[in-house]
């Protein structure tokens, strides 16, 4: 796919432009400055004049199951997600400094901290397939480098429901990253894949290159990349200071048949975990959420079509009638007979007792002036 060039970042209220951040397929990234509460933030749009229904709706999604992963502490954290006034839908998230394509570009990482790396992640992609979501774009540069120096899983744009249905195509899955099966079109999606996903990337991030790679620009083509991937078999890291367990667990989860593979992302978790034990490196801590909890969580809605608009407040200007309204209600009140009376009646009630009492008075004055004469004449 030809690499698109960034389009006009959007006006968005609260929030200051500062720059570019990236180009994706389907979406510009581009960086802010948050009003309140002050801070830098990234925002993901929907890139300009895209009126592919497919792409929004991967979008929609995207924002979906990142508003229920987020939560996890090696997934990025989404703030708020919305439509600009122009009509693009955004993502506002974490910013984060780096990612960890462009880290193991820059050379390979040590073993310690791939091994962290690799639990982290793994604990992030159980806790989304317990959630019914896959990633199905599991790949060095999709994983962000938090201002902790932390792993976060990013870029849900193609993620699909567990049970298979998921309404988007694997409309751009990355062919250096992506299990042979998938591949062949045999499946679309499935943990076993994303095994091997997350196996590949750990792999790129030990050798600063994709596993099947040759790094020779007419060999690494789409086609020759895949067929390499199906059929050649798995180098070794070439690497003097990685264990041989982590060789083996590596190339297990990069297994050609999908059954030899790790069962779960939890399962590799254990193995990586066990290698940070050799190696005399505390075990990162396992970040998984409990079976109840999963059996009890309502499954993320992938295929979810229903319209999107943006944030509309509800707090309005009153007009006069309104406003008129709330008052006569406000002066509801009950008179000495216990009738219920609005503001203006309750006003005539009293004006009509005032009179009554003056006539009852001149009555009675009337009634003793004429005793009174009489008795005098009398
Ligand atoms: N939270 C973030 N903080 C900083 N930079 C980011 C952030 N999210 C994304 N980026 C940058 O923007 C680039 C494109 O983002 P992203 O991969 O999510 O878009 P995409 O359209 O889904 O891409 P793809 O072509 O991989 O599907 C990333 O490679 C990264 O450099």
């Amino acid at each position: 796919m030809a690499r698109r060039v960034a389009g006009t970042p959007p006006v968005l209220p609260g929030y200051t432009y500062v720059r570019p951040l990236g180009v994706g397929g389907f979406a510009d990234v581009f960086c802010y400055e948050q009003d309140m509460p002050r801070r830098v933030v990234a925002v993901k749009v929907l890139a300009e004049g895209l009126h592919d229904p497919v792409a929004q709706r991967a979008f929609e999604a995207e924002a979906d199951v990142l508003a229920r992963l987020s939560v996890h502490p090696a997934v990025v954290t989404v703030h708020q997600a919305s439509v600009s006034a122009d009509g693009r839908p955004y993502i506002v998230m974490e910013y984060c400094l780096d990612t960890y394509g462009a880290r193991a570009r820059r050379g390979p990482l040590a073993v310690p901290e791939v091994l962290d790396v690799g639990v982290r992640l793994a604990s992030a992609l159980e806790t989304a397939h317990r959630s019914g979501v896959l990633h199905r774009d599991i790949k060095p540069s999709n994983v962000l480098r938090t201002s902790l120096g932390t792993p976060a899983l990013a870029d849900f744009g193609i993620a699909a429901a567990v049970s298979g249905s998921t309404g988007i195509p694997a409309i751009a899955m990355s062919v250096p990253w992506s299990a042979p099966e998938v591949l062949e079109e045999r499946v679309a999606g499935s943990v076993a894949a994303e095994v091997w996903s997350l196996g590949a990337t750990l792999w790129t991030l030990l050798t600063g290159r994709a596993p099947f790679e040759v790094g020779e620009r007419a060999r690494d083509g789409r086609e020759a990349m895949a067929g390499r991937i199906v059929r050649a078999k798995l180098a070794p890291l070439g690497r003097a200071d990685v264990p041989e367990r982590v060789e083996q667990i590596l190339a297990r989860a990069m297994s050609k048949d999908p059954s030899h593979r790790h069962p779960s992302m939890l399962a590799l978790a254990e193995e990586l975990r066990w290698a940070q034990y050799d190696l005399g490196q505390p075990p990162t801590a396992l970040e998984v959420p409990s079976a109840e909890w999963a059996a009890g969580a309502s499954p993320v809605e992938v295929a979810d079509h229903g319209a999107r608009g943006p944030v509309v407040s509800r707090v309005r200007a009153r007009s006069r009638a309104e406003a008129r309204a709330e008052r006569v209600s406000a002066e509801l009140a009950v008179d000495r007979d216990g009738l219920v009376v609005h503001g203006p009646a309750r006003r005539a009630a009293w004006q009509a007792g005032v009179v009554g009492a003056l006539v009852g008075a001149a009555a009675v004055a009337a009634v003793v002036l004429l005793l009174v004469v009489s008795g005098v004449l009398g």
